[in-house]
């Protein structure tokens, strides 16, 4: 994984900072379990950490963030951690604390996802997002995706209301309007910065692969609730002048999200392609099965994607107990992850900024 030293750049503002030497971002292994069953989760037994549940992680996307974007990508994820995290204290599913967290992360325009998607070869948006239930192992995706301000929503619907995993293009649309999702205007959707970008890739002599790294962006959401159920969300605009039609990682189970309530939970953010080759998120579940560490499973399958496929990306994971990580093999991922009361994110590889959440809401 790629090592940076300690950033000199100041936390975004906010009160109740610290920053910590710690590189190793992910969490430890934990004392003190006990093994329940949920009332609404039938045979679903599951080992319940008495202290690292509940737990949300959530990513705005691997790649190289703008200088001007940075603070304003830790603090957005910052944010949907802390409001996934709410949910979940609150007694809600780890589904409506992923499903929060990533309808918040598309709402803000920073991030390659809903509001701020990068736009295709014609200037066109196009999304993909995913659900699954880690209990259930049920899971709904939306593919090509347009005029709706949160895909993540629907692919929800997709899993709730039909027995299919994946609804594309103009029948993903017809099914939103079938739902009563209102159509928003595309140009509602579009950034400055997107078109600024869209308009740089088209010309001859520009290098769309490359360029691929500068705006990632994609968002996702791992957590793991109080009874223990688990539970990931993705969403993304795709990448920077993509062909019409292209679907990415995201809407494809294994690749762009997968969850297991006996394992874990993964959601990726890379080049879609090489996240497809490998079935990413389905690979780091695969070590953990094999008795590795969340921390672990990731480097495995970030080193194993860039080895085969000369892939970038990075990811955040859980597993049942409540241990999660956020690694990444591109220059900067922004994360978050919220736990016990406090909320950890970062930039850079090796970078942990903590704030309370409890003073925060005291403060507010
Ligand atoms: N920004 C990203 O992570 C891109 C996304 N994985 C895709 O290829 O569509």
């Amino acid at each position: 994984m790629m090592e940076v030293t300690e950033s000199a750049r100041a936390p975004h503002p906010g009160p109740a900072h610290r920053l910590t030497s710690n590189s190793d971002v992910s969490t430890t292994a934990l004392k003190g379990q006990r093994c329940a069953t949920s009332p609404h989760s039938g045979s679903c037994l599951r080992w319940i950490s008495m202290s690292l549940l509940p737990v949300i992680v959530v990513h705005g996307g691997a790649g190289y963030v703008p200088r001007k974007h940075a603070d304003l990508s830790c603090k957005g994820v910052s944010e949907a951690a802390r409001a996934g995290y709410v949910c979940l204290r609150d007694g809600l599913s780890a589904m409506d604390a992923v499903v929060k967290a990533v309808t918040l992360l598309e709402d803000n325009p920073v991030f390659n996802a809903g509001r701020g998607s990068v736009l295709t070869h014609k200037g066109t948006v196009e999304m993909d997002a995913i659900v699954m239930d880690g209990c259930t192992l049920s899971s709904g995706a939306v593919s090509a995706v347009k005029r709706i301000a949160n895909p993540v929503q629907l692919a929800r619907l997709v899993m709730e209301k039909t027995s299919h995993l994946c609804l594309t293009a103009e029948g993903a649309s017809q099914f939103a309007r079938d739902m009563g999702i209102p159509e928003v205007d595309e140009e509602s959707l579009i950034t400055d910065y997107s078109r600024m970008r869209w308009r740089q890739n088209l010309s001859p002599d520009a290098n769309p692969v490359e360029s691929q790294m500068g705006k990632m962006g994609t968002v996702g959401a791992v957590a793991v609730d109080l009874q223990g159920n688990i539970a990931c969300a993705t969403s993304t605009g795709g990448l920077i002048n993509q062909m019409e039609g292209r679907v990415g990682d995201t809407a494809c189970i294994g690749c762009g999200a997968y969850a297991d309530n006996k394992v874990g939970a993964v959601s990726p953010t890379g080049h879609g392609e090489a996240i497809m080759k490998i079935t990413l998120s389905r690979l780091i579940l695969f070590y953990m099965e094999q008795g590795k560490s969340a921390k672990e499973a990731a480097d495995l399958g970030l080193a194993y994607m860039l080895d085969r496929v000369q892939g970038l990306g990075g990811v955040v994971v859980v597993d049942p107990k409540g241990n999660w990580a956020a690694r990444f093999n591109s220059l900067q991922m922004a994360w978050a992850a919220a736990q016990g009361d406090e909320v950890h994110y970062g930039l850079y590889a090796g970078e942990r900024f903590t704030q309370d959440i409890q003073q925060d809401e005291a403060q507010s």
